[in-house]
């Protein structure tokens, strides 16, 4: 299973020390949709010239135009890019399209999707990748939320999935042995006071 760090700040010399603190310990290294909003595509480059041996996720969180806006940040150096599994099936295929043109992955991110099963098998079928089983942060600050919804939902669709909500090390095990692809960690690495330490007791958490 790879580890995704969620790089949730808003500057791209925020983003590239937390990036370079866990760098060793993680495969992917995402820019979180509030970075690129604050500092535009550029940051991708930024971060993939930074690290041109990771995976770069860009999280557009794409809701329309889905080549055009896919296409972006292809351009500016994503190796991934997120579309909305909320989003019309046409704005999935144009992003989809965006990808098969630059040889790159698109994943559908199924935050605020009701029936996430469902939905994970239909984009499927429509070229995603994987899809990201998500509760985001607002989610994640409610009374009674769990991680394991997003578990079983992972393991019922029977696609590649990967897995964001609040994973830590004491979480991790319990997404790997669900069967994700990827597991995504934000706040339990940047929100540490050590994150290269965080990112660190993250991979040791994880199986080989
Ligand atoms: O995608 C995210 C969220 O919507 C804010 O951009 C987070 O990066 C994702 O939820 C992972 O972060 P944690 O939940 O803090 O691990």
């Amino acid at each position: 299973m790879k580890i995704q760090f969620a790089i949730d700040t808003t500057t791209t010399q925020k983003a590239l020390e937390l990036a370079a603190a866990a760098a060793p310990s993680v495969d992917i290294l995402e820019l979180g949709t509030p970075l690129i909003k604050s500092e535009g595509t550029a940051a991708i480059t930024a971060l993939k010239n930074a690290h041109p041996d990771k995976q770069i996720f860009a999280d557009l969180k794409i809701m329309d135009t889905g080549y055009l806006e896919a296409n972006l940040a292809f351009e500016a150096g994503a190796d991934l890019v997120t579309v909305l599994g909320v989003a019309d099936n046409s704005t999935i295929k144009g992003a989809v399209g965006a990808g098969r043109a630059h040889g790159k992955s698109v994943v559908v991110d199924l935050i605020g999707v009701k029936d996430k099963v469902t939905r994970a098998r239909e984009v499927t079928e429509l070229g995603a990748t994987f899809v990201e089983i998500h509760a985001g942060l607002d989610e994640q600050a409610q009374d009674g939320y769990s991680l394991d919804t997003l578990l079983t939902a992972g393991k019922e669709a029977g696609v590649p999935f990967s897995v964001a909500g609040g994973v830590s090390p004491s979480t991790i095990g319990a997404v790997q042995s669900a069967g994700a692809q990827v597991a995504v960690v934000g706040s339990a690495i940047y929100s540490a006071e050590d994150p290269a330490s965080a990112a660190a007791a993250v991979r040791q958490a994880v199986t080989a």
